[in-house]
């Protein structure tokens, strides 16, 4: 798994059981799971807000705040595979299976019936 992911991973798998007055994720555990997701929601829509913005002003200030953007919707998606127990190197997993394969091969694949013609 790639280093930052990885200690971040172990960051937020620690605290998990840290006190919520202290640490933002452990508050974040603390009210649940729709919150994890309402924030996994707003940051989506942020980032989009974002991509639009980088794409009209075209300047480098729009990109970073994109990078920012991004940063913090991986990051509260990872915080809800924790919170759901699922592992974030699952993720990297899948996504390598899929290096080489196209896509549209991919898509082909899945909408032919099953035994092939
Ligand atoms: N990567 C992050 C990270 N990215 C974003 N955030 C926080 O995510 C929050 C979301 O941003 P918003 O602008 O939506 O925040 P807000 O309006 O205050 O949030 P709400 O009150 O609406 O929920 C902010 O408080 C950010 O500081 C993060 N908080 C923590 N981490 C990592 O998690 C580790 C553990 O953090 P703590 O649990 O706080 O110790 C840190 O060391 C970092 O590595």
């Amino acid at each position: 798994m790639n280093d930052v992911l990885q200690q971040l991973d172990q960051i937020l798998a620690q605290r998990r059981q840290a006190d919520p007055a202290s640490s933002y994720v452990a508050s974040l555990h603390h009210k649940g799971l729709n919150k994890i997701l309402e924030k996994v929601g707003e940051e989506a829509t942020e980032v989009i807000l974002a991509a639009k913005d980088a794409a009209g002003e075209g300047s480098d200030g729009g990109r970073e705040a994109l990078v920012g953007e991004v940063a913090d919707l991986w990051f509260h998606t990872l915080v809800m595979l924790s919170h759901l127990d699922c592992d974030a190197a699952a993720v990297l997993a899948c996504l390598q299976q899929r290096l080489g394969l196209s896509g549209l091969e991919e898509k082909n694949a899945r909408s032919e019936p099953a035994g092939g013609h």
